[in-house]
């Protein structure tokens, strides 16, 4: 009959006639294979584990190179991982329960069990190794990736410090962040996610050496401990190698991710002492290489220090302003090219903050973004720019349209719907004058889950522009998939137009395509007159841009909508 089960056994026991009765009794049993090693002496006991797989060790305290307590220590400090039961002839219980404590999974005395207790205490042993070895992974290792996590990265930097330290070397933290994690999340969904977290994880593994640590410490935030360097000379050479495979498309069956990471790094002892002070400094560095554009990394720097403090300055005065009504908004006039009105306005934030005078978004708007303050903020941006419309049509010019940027935060916050609905009602704006421009990443970012909300909003009756267009990712082709109304092509396109240029080429492209799709078209940032004709001439629907007006403050543009209200240009 086969065996249900096999182990694996190293006996250790200087008797020959217990190794024969141990013998004897394995044979006894029908169901499992005990597969005996015997070992008359630690020396080669330590040589079996090296080079042979044991499921449990049976060792005798007393052998002739090693005797009592410290059989145990030797034993358990070379095989961490087998369990031990001792098997003595001291009937001890202090002893018992000492060897115990220090890593024998049982005591059993010789001459006091049958081979039924002996295997069942054998297989209960090797049972709850295993459930401690697994309790010990979930605790230290996360379990998607493999690598260690935020508990264990902690306990090896304290470890490479003191190392560091003792020995004179010098250390990095890499701080790694994903760029399009959380694209890859929210429009292929968590499964591929998590595809691209063990591939990148499998990917930085192998820029490394076995002596340096990688660790997972956040949704797409990995660590790396670099130790032994001398001056760091390395470190950007194992930044380059780890960007370059990161940089490598992944292929997921019928999708081609395009991915990069952002790193940032911080060396010890320069930039910082402790764990948390060279975490901080290396966090700070991978937000700075996220702002220079991503896909690239940045030492840590006093300077960047500076800025990290001025950011928290900025965020927590961002908290009062709302309260204290620094807030205001200019409007930018939007033209159409063939009738040469104004046929609206786009609103626009400004904050005036009580020291460093009146703030453009550029200073302030990714950190509302970040932490979430925009939520209240483009609300209050929403109903004020209804009303300020209102005014407008009350004072005779019926059907200007306001503009407002809705941030993706906005979009995805649960009440939205109500808040657009209540700032119209309020208002008593016509649903039809409002437009809501969501940027370009902000549609695609969520993927086709966004189409039911901006369905219920075209619902209610506003129209929705795709902003900054060009500078994403994504295609006219895919956004006709949403329900939008206006494509406004990015300023920095428009800047640079130069007839038979490729700015000009795609511009021409992408009002060519928008028609074909039925989408209006408008054109941001027009500064000079060739950019005006060349627009006018390539059939751009609406123009808006500094050659035309500056964004205004609501009382300047009563006389203009008196005045002006064909282009005169
Ligand atoms: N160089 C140049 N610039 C021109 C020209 N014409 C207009 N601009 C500027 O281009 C930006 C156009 O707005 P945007 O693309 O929606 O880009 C906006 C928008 O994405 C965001 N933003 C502004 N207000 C809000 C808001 O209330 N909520 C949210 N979520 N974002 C806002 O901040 C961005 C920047 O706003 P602003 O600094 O006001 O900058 C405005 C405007 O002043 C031109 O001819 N040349």
């Amino acid at each position: 009959m086969p065996y249900a089960e096999i182990i694996r056994v190293l006996l250790i026991e200087d008797n020959p006639a217990d190794v024969r009765l141990l013998r004897e009794c394995f044979s006894e049993l029908s169901d499992v294979l005990f597969l005996v090693h015997d070992a008359n002496c630690i020396a080669s006991s330590i040589q079996l584990v090296s080079e042979k797989h044991f499921d449990v060790i049976l060792l005798d305290l007393s052998l002739p190179d090693s005797i009592g307590l410290e059989t145990l220590h030797r034993m358990h400090t070379q095989a961490p991982d087998i369990p031990i039961i001792v098997l003595t002839g001291m009937s001890d219980d202090a002893l018992a329960l000492t060897a115990m404590r220090h890593g024998a999974q049982d005591y059993l005395l010789k001459g006091q069990f049958d081979i039924n207790l002996l295997s069942r205490a054998i297989r209960y042993t090797i049972e709850r190794k295993r459930a401690e070895a697994e309790i010990k992974k979930l605790a230290y290792y996360d379990t998607l990736t493999g690598l260690p996590n935020r508990v264990l990265f902690s306990d090896r930097l304290k470890q490479a410090i003191v190392m560091a330290e003792r020995d004179k070397k010098d250390l990095a933290l890499l701080y790694l962040d994903l760029d399009q994690f959380k694209y890859v999340n929210d429009t292929l969904g968590h499964a591929y996610g998590d595809r691209l977290l063990k591939i990148s994880a499998d990917r930085i593994q192998g820029c490394l050496r076995s002596s340096d640590t990688v660790a997972r410490i956040g949704g797409d935030e990995f660590v790396i401990i670099l130790s032994l360097l001398s001056g760091g000379d390395d470190v950007p050479k194992v930044a380059d190698k780890i960007l370059e495979t990161l940089r490598k498309p992944v292929q997921f069956e019928n999708h081609t991710i395009h991915t990069s990471a952002s790193i940032g790094i911080a060396l010890y002892p320069e930039n910082g002492a402790t764990v948390d002070e060279l975490l901080k400094n290396a966090d700070i560095s991978m937000y700075q290489a996220k702002e220079k554009g991503r896909n690239n990394y940045q030492f840590f720097s006093e300077e960047m220090n500076q800025l990290a403090l001025a950011r928290q300055v900025i965020e927590s005065n961002l908290r009062q302003a709302m309260v204290r009504n620094e807030f205001f908004l200019v409007y930018q006039p939007l033209f159409d090219i063939a009738s040469r009105t104004i046929i609206g306005f786009e609103a626009l934030i400004r904050w005036h903050h009580p020291q460093h005078g009146d703030m453009l978004p550029p200073q302030f708007i990714n950190i509302a973004e970040e932490t979430g303050m925009i939520v209240a903020i483009g609300e209050w941006v929403l109903r004020t720019a209804c009303r300020q419309a209102r005014q407008w049509h009350n004072g005779g010019s019926n059907g200007l349209r306001i503009s407002v940027n809705v941030s993706a935060s906005q979009l995805k916050h649960d009440s939205f719907l109500d808040i657009v609905a209540s700032a119209l009602k309020e208002s008593d704006l016509p649903p039809g004058c409002l437009e809501l421009e969501l940027n370009e990443s902000t549609i695609i970012e969520q993927g086709e889950k966004n189409i039911p909300i901006l369905k219920k909003l075209k619902k209610l009756g506003v129209s929705l522009a795709v902003d900054d267009f060009g500078t994403g990712y994504s295609s006219l082709s895919y956004l006709k998939h949403f329900p939008i109304d206006r494509v406004k092509i990015d300023g920095t396109f428009v800047r640079d137009i130069t007839p038979g240029g490729d700015n000009a080429a795609i511009a021409e492209a992408i009002i060519f395509m928008a028609h074909s799709l039925k989408l209006n078209v408008v054109a941001e940032g027009v500064e000079q007159e060739k950019q005006y004709s060349f627009l006018h001439n390539s059939k751009c629907d609406e123009l808006q841009g500094f050659f035309m007006c500056h964004p205004l403050l609501p009382e300047d543009i009563i006389p203009l909508l008196r005045t002006y209200t064909t282009l005169t240009h």
